[in-house]
């Protein structure tokens, strides 16, 4: 089974929380017909299955917390190997959270050639999430817990990114304000996403 998804093409999407991860592989799906999955949409999947294993995950998300490494691996592991024969490749988003997550995961799977870092400030994330937090429904979506989000990523995650760039395969996306600037680097990240996965 693991076979199947031996050679994936792999590209980890990694950024703060609300920094628009969730968004712009939506984007990169319509456009290239990759397969996005989101570790956290995995995560709250199982969650809403009422199963005793979302129960435990559910107090760990609404902390704000990471749950244990080997839970979320297994879960991404499952949903490419479901997916291997339909698809061009994944985006997996929200993931690696850490270093060894990252570790672990070129270990049972194999290793990326791109990481998509989206950028943006913490305020605009903080915005973000509190406008979403009017709708989304998520229990992780008020602002005590998306302090610890953010605490969590700049000491967890950001590490990250560095053990990457160490690789070369690093690309920045900003996508904030102002409008102009922001279309130039759609396009630009736009093109080499194109050259990458074709
Ligand atoms: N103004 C603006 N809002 C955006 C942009 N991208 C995303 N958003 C909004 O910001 C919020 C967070 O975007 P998501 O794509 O869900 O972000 P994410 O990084 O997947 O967030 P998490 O799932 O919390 O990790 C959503 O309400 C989006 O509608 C953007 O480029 N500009
Ligand atoms: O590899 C992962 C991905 C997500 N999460 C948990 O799922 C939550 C929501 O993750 P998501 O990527 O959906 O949102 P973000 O925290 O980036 O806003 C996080 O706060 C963590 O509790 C985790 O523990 N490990
Ligand atoms: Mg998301």
């Amino acid at each position: 089974m693991a076979d199947k998804i031996k050679d994936a093409k792999i590209i980890f999407v990694v950024g703060g929380p609300g920094s628009g991860k969730g968004t712009q592989c939506e984007k990169v799906v319509a456009k290239y017909g990759y397969t996005h999955l989101s570790s956290g949409d995995l995560l709250r999947a199982e969650v809403a299955s009422g199963s005793e294993r979302g129960k435990t995950l559910q107090a760990i998300m609404q902390k704000g917390e990471l749950v244990p490494l080997d839970t979320v691996l297994d879960m991404i592991k499952d949903a490419m190997i479901a997916k291997a024969d339909v698809s061009k490749g994944f985006l997996i988003d929200g993931y690696p959270r850490e270093v060894k997550q990252g570790e672990e995961f070129e270990k049972k799977i194999g290793a990326p050639s791109l990481l998509l870092y989206i950028d943006a400030k913490p305020e605009t994330m903080v915005k973000r999430l509190v406008k979403r937090g009017e709708t989304s429904g998520r229990a992780d979506d008020n602002e005590e817990t998306i302090k610890k989000r953010l605490d969590l990523y700049y000491k967890a995650t950001e590490p990250v990114i560095a053990f990457y760039s160490g690789r070369g395969i690093v690309r920045k996306v900003r996508l904030e304000s102002p409008l102009t600037g922001c279309s130039q680097e759609i396009r630009r990240e736009g093109m080499f996403v194109m050259k990458e996965m074709s």
